[in-house]
């Protein structure tokens, strides 16, 4: 329920581009319905139409898709108030990094995806383009839920990436905390891995081309370039500042949640990683699907348990997060600054990925195209295998 203060009220949703609209009066002891709301704002919407996706009572805010872009709403005591920047750039929170808090917040949103909700609402933050002073909206997702309690195979990283790429993003700068498999790489330094060896055992769900619609995406490069030197830039910039960056690195994703056996750490050493974690697939490995450019941020916590300074531990992980946690969020903001300025709004668009799964997950003939994954998939790519 949406409850409203004293005195006659007004709703009345304003939209970029379009004069305010009154569209329903309450009175002050009536608390409007999830279903009044939507017929307000149905009753409001542009002229190309669209539908309400997801109402959430509580958080004052609401998604409604208009032809295939979300509109982010945000109600507040007297209207319904109508955000239509398009979100581009997300961050995904991993351990210890559950939050922005130098940001200012706009909105939480909630949506629902054929996958199932997120792992967290989304938060919807802004942040000053360093050139033009105007806010950007960013998009913020905790990996392992608001207080973690999602195991690294519990993690609905289909939902997360689907969810994301509704709103807009294209972009995704995704935190990990990591064990460290290479003596120069101390706890607390962050790597810009350019590679990853896949340890998860195929309990996670892991594509959206599945169930009658079959697609193969190019992963070679598991991360991404462009993103990836703009990436190292920043953190350089940083450095001396209490922060040490090493370039690139090959990511070890184990399945977990227990830690590796001190003979699989070794095993890992010797195929060249050079730190370990349990989350950079299948994120990765969707995010290529979706068409969203990728690069993840990692910050050694540990040593593993190859090396002679004692078996990783949670509070080892989480001391070392902690400790870092400023020089983390600072790394992240200054990663946003950038990116943030209009000489990179290409990059931002991931415009060199821009169709390629049009191509790649064109593959099944229409006859055989299963009804739900071809619902599922028009969900994601609206138009793209009609
Ligand atoms: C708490 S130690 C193991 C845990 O830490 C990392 O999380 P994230 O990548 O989300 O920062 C690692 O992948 C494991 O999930
Ligand atoms: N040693 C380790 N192994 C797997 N994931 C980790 N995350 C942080 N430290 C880790």
């Amino acid at each position: 329920m949406f409850g409203f203060g004293s005195g006659y009220k007004t709703l009345s949703v304003d939209c970029l581009g379009c004069a305010v609209q009154s569209v329903a009066s309450v009175h002050p002891d009536h608390s409007v319905t999830a279903q009044e709301q939507r017929d307000m704002i149905t009753a409001f919407q542009r002229p190309n139409g669209g539908k309400i996706d997801e109402i959430e009572d509580g958080s004052g805010c609401f998604v409604a898709s208009a032809s295939s872009e979300w509109v982010l709403g945000v109600l507040k005591s007297s209207s319904i108030r109508t955000i239509n920047d398009p979100v581009h750039i997300a961050v995904i929170g991993g351990t210890g990094l559950q939050s922005l808090p130098h940001f200012t917040h706009v909105a939480t949103l909630k949506p629902s995806t054929p996958w199932g909700p997120p792992s967290s609402p989304i938060s919807i933050l802004h942040h000053p383009s360093p050139t033009t002073g105007h806010a950007i909206p960013i998009a913020f997702l905790s990996r392992h839920g608001l207080h973690h309690e999602l195991a690294p195979h519990e993690v609905s990283s289909r939902a997360n990436i689907a969810a994301l790429r509704r709103l807009g993003v294209r972009t995704i700068i995704a935190f990990s905390a990591v064990g460290s498999l290479q003596e120069a790489i101390k706890p607390r330094d962050f790597v810009v891995p350019d590679q990853i060896i896949d340890r998860t055992k195929g309990v996670r769900p892991f594509t959206y081309f599945e169930g009658g619609m079959v697609g193969h995406v190019g992963f070679a490069d598991p991360f991404d370039g462009a993103l990836a030197e703009v990436v190292r830039r920043c953190g350089h910039s940083l450095e001396g500042e209490g922060v040490r960056l090493h370039d690139t690195g090959t990511v070890i994703c184990m399945e977990g949640p227990q830690f590796s056996t001190r003979a699989e750490s070794n095993m890992y050493r010797s195929f060249g990683g050079s730190v370990i974690n349990m989350s950079a697939l299948p994120e990765a490995k969707l995010a290529r699907e979706a068409e969203i450019g990728y690069q993840m941020i990692c910050m050694s916590t540990d040593y593993d348990c190859w090396h002679d300074s004692g078996d990783v531990t949670v509070e080892m992980v989480m001391g070392n997060m902690k400790a870092n946690a400023e020089n983390a969020r600072r790394f992240v903001g200054a990663v946003l600054d950038e990116l943030s300025k209009e000489e990179h709004a290409e990059l931002v668009l991931a415009k060199h990925l821009e169709g390629q799964t049009r191509f790649a997950g064109g593959i099944t003939a229409k006859e055989g195209r299963g009804r739900e994954a071809k619902e599922k998939i028009a969900w994601l790519f609206p138009g793209y295998f009609d």
